[in-house]
């Protein structure tokens, strides 16, 4: 497990762009180790700022997109096509815009597809399997937005479904933020990435990042169970990307 790193942008826009360079850097440095990248995308109101950043950069081409996996690490478990599915966002500011191939394209099943969110989360697991030829893929970097609440992906303070380490992928009811039915990677396949980035934007985020990442810092006290952010780590790192606004309850830590 990393130690975790914070970078505070001055604005949103910069961090909107900081992010952009860093992941194009990151997927292009993946694919000249290895020839393939990953990403685990993220929904959310600056993942997708982000996602028109990359789309618009010069430097997008540094990335040969066709060789990129793109993955999600929650879905709300509504009817494909939408609005609310966090892919309808990301294929619209990222996905419609790039060279990828399709097929490397693994969105989470929703409503319709299958009757509930577990059914849904056993054939994303399958699916995870299936690509990473019996093993789960190793993801190159995973995307988080952070929530008022200080949830991550799907997983919501004090829901069942942080506690649960099997099955890898899993289907959530209750959510408190709506819909009320979600598809979640769990806290140990979040942690399974290399790289786990963070990113979160504006004043009304930094009441949970106070907590969470003074948490993961030791001057704050919270559990995994209430600031659920503070429990993830990268295996190679963990990037808490921020704005000022962000991290305003920062410095009184
Ligand atoms: O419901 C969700 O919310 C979080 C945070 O979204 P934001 O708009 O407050 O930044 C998001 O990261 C997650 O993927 C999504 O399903």
């Amino acid at each position: 497990m990393s130690a975790p790193s914070l970078v505070i942008h001055p604005t949103q826009q910069v961090l909107v762009h900081g992010v952009a360079g860093r992941l194009i850097n990151a997927l292009a440095d993946a694919q000249a180790r290895r020839g393939e990248a990953s990403v685990v995308l993220t929904g959310g109101r600056v993942a997708a700022q982000v996602y028109a950043a990359v789309a618009a950069s010069p430097a997008r081409d540094a990335v040969d997109w066709a060789r990129v996996h793109f993955w999600w690490g929650d879905e709300r478990f509504v009817p494909a096509g939408d609005e609310d599915r966090n892919e309808i966002g990301a294929r619209a500011a990222l996905l419609n815009a790039l060279p990828v191939d399709q097929r490397n394209v693994h969105p989470i099943p929703g409503q319709g597809a299958f009757a509930d969110p577990q059914e849904a989360a056993a054939h994303y697991e399958s699916e995870l399997k299936r690509v990473g030829e019996g093993d789960w893929p190793t993801f190159d970097v995973l995307l988080l937005g952070v929530g008022e609440d200080a949830h991550v992906a799907s997983l919501f303070p004090h829901h069942e479904a942080l506690r649960v380490v099997e099955p890898a992928v899993l289907g959530v009811h209750g959510s408190p933020k709506p819909p009320p039915m979600r598809v979640t990677l769990s806290l140990g396949a979040i942690n399974s990435a290399r790289e786990v980035w963070l990113v979160a934007s504006g004043p009304g985020k930094a009441d949970a990042v106070a907590l969470a990442y003074g948490s993961v810092m030791g001057s704050r006290q919270a559990s995994v169970e209430e600031a659920p952010a503070s429990g993830v780590r990268g295996t190679e790192a963990t990037r808490w990307l921020l704005d000022a606004a962000a991290s305003a309850r920062l410095s009184s830590e």
